[in-house]
């Protein structure tokens, strides 16, 4: 296993007061061990395809195929969708730089850019920087009725159409979305499909923000050349213990969800994860889709909070130290340690920080992970640490299949419902009547 987690420093057996008492987790575990036989159930029944994911293999040729027609003579590959059509493909992506400070701009051909939120000026001046006739496109949607991806793409077709290329939107463009239900309406495919646009198929049993692991999250993985069948092993790694039957307490994700519903029982109504990994800054934001989405509804929920490390340790962490006592704290730590440029002792002295001297940028970020961990204990606050040594495909893919577990079974354990997302309708339909009286 790539995911080490321990919990020590969120108990009271180990920070003292301030921490979840030993009775509260105990508690907490049971009611989790509970949602893992239905979890159990589920996979028996084949009711959430989620969890055969990691051990589906028979259609990864299929995302190869069509990430290397994608790559075909492009400078650049621009994916349209939001939420769960985008954040997974999001996060495998920094593995290969997308997104990272500095770093994202130096990335190889193709480019990769992921167009998830709705603003004028960038969409406008994308297109108008995209070199299009080397540009291709996938519209992403699992329900095909999204308005922001739907603006998007006819924005695109618009613009390809100005510009009067040889190549038609067939050539330049993929649809992923579900199948029309009953023969029924899809926007998406409505739009495409008469321009003749192939379109990959959305798993139609597994919910946007749980997509990662279907072609939704491994097509960019794929065009970005990352191992797509390694990270579908590392989810087999996070789902081993449940496939296996192995008690609540011998599975990591059980475990961390005992963690967050002790936490949500005793009022602590915010949930901080701090990565310290540029690398791990689009899983932070995927994961607060995931966590808002599945547990917040009908009055429960914790607020997640996306923060990372070291930057914000210089705007964050005064309040979670010194401010309300009402957070769970997961800090993340990847084995940096000896790790980027090294520290000239004489330059270091001159700075007057002798003890930089002969170090690695990497080996202060690693005690600057651990530093704050502690420091978030001494001051009582619960923190979970979770560290991961080497951050590959196999690695965020144990983490990716680790935080759906958790957050489904959290879900469970709460009695709440973690599939839908009935609320979000309402702002929608009134986007859309506002959009109509102009
Ligand atoms: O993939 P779709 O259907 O376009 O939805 C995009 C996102 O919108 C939501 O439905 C919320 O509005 C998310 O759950 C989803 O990930």
């Amino acid at each position: 296993m790539a995911l080490q987690q321990s919990i020590d420093l969120a108990l009271e057996t180990g920070i003292g007061e301030g921490g979840l008492s030993q009775a509260a987790f105990e508690a907490a575990l049971k009611a989790v061990g509970q949602a893992m036989e239905r979890l159990s159930d589920d996979d028996a029944s084949g009711r959430l395809p989620l969890l055969h994911m990691p051990r589906t293999t028979d259609d990864l040729a299929a995302v190869r195929e069509a990430a290397s027609w994608l790559r075909r003579d492009a400078t650049d590959v621009v994916f349209l969708g939001t939420g769960g059509s985008s954040l997974g493909g999001q996060t495998l992506a920094q593995l290969k730089d997308y997104a990272v400070p500095g770093a994202g701009r130096f990335t190889e051909s193709p480019r990769v850019h992921f167009l998830d939120n709705l603003d004028p000026i960038t969409f406008d001046h994308v297109l108008h920087k995209l070199p299009l006739s080397s540009t291709r496109f996938v519209s992403i949607s699992k329900s095909g009725g999204t308005g922001e991806t739907l603006m998007q793409t006819i924005a695109v077709l618009s613009a390809l159409d100005k510009a009067g290329l040889k190549a038609l939107p067939k050539d330049m463009f993929l649809g992923l979305s579900e199948p029309r239900k009953d023969g029924g309406r899809n926007a998406l495919r409505d739009l495409l499909e008469p321009e003749g646009v192939r379109f990959l198929e959305h798993h139609t049993g597994i919910g946007g923000r749980y997509s990662v692991l279907t072609n939704v999250g491994l097509l960019p993985a794929a065009v970005l050349g990352l191992d797509i069948a390694a990270i579908r092993q590392g989810a087999a790694e996070a789902y081993e213990p449940f496939r296996s039957g192995s008690a609540a307490k011998d599975a990591p994700a059980a475990i961390g969800a005992a963690l967050n519903v002790a936490a949500a029982r005793d009022g602590k109504g915010i949930a901080v994860t701090m990565a310290y990994a540029d690398r791990l800054e689009r899983f932070t934001r995927w994961w607060v889709q995931l966590w808002a989405e599945s547990i917040g509804k009908d009055g429960n929920g914790t607020q997640p909070v996306a923060a990372i490390g070291p930057v914000d340790q210089h705007s964050q962490l005064q309040l979670y130290l010194a401010g309300p006592n009402d957070k769970l704290f997961t800090v993340m730590t990847t084995g940096v340690a000896g790790q980027g440029p090294l520290m000239d002792e004489k330059l270091a002295k001159r700075a007057g920080e002798p003890g930089f001297g002969g170090k690695r940028i990497g080996d202060l970020v690693a005690a600057q992970g651990r530093a704050t961990a502690d420091t978030l204990a001494r001051n009582s606050r619960p923190t979970r640490r979770i560290h991961i040594e080497k951050l590959d495909e196999r690695a965020v893919g144990e983490l990716l299949m680790h935080f759906m577990l958790e957050t489904v079974l959290t879900g469970y354990a709460l009695s709440v419902d973690p599939f839908d997302q009935p609320a979000v309708e309402e702002g929608k339909i009134l986007a859309k009547q506002y959009l109509a009286q102009g």
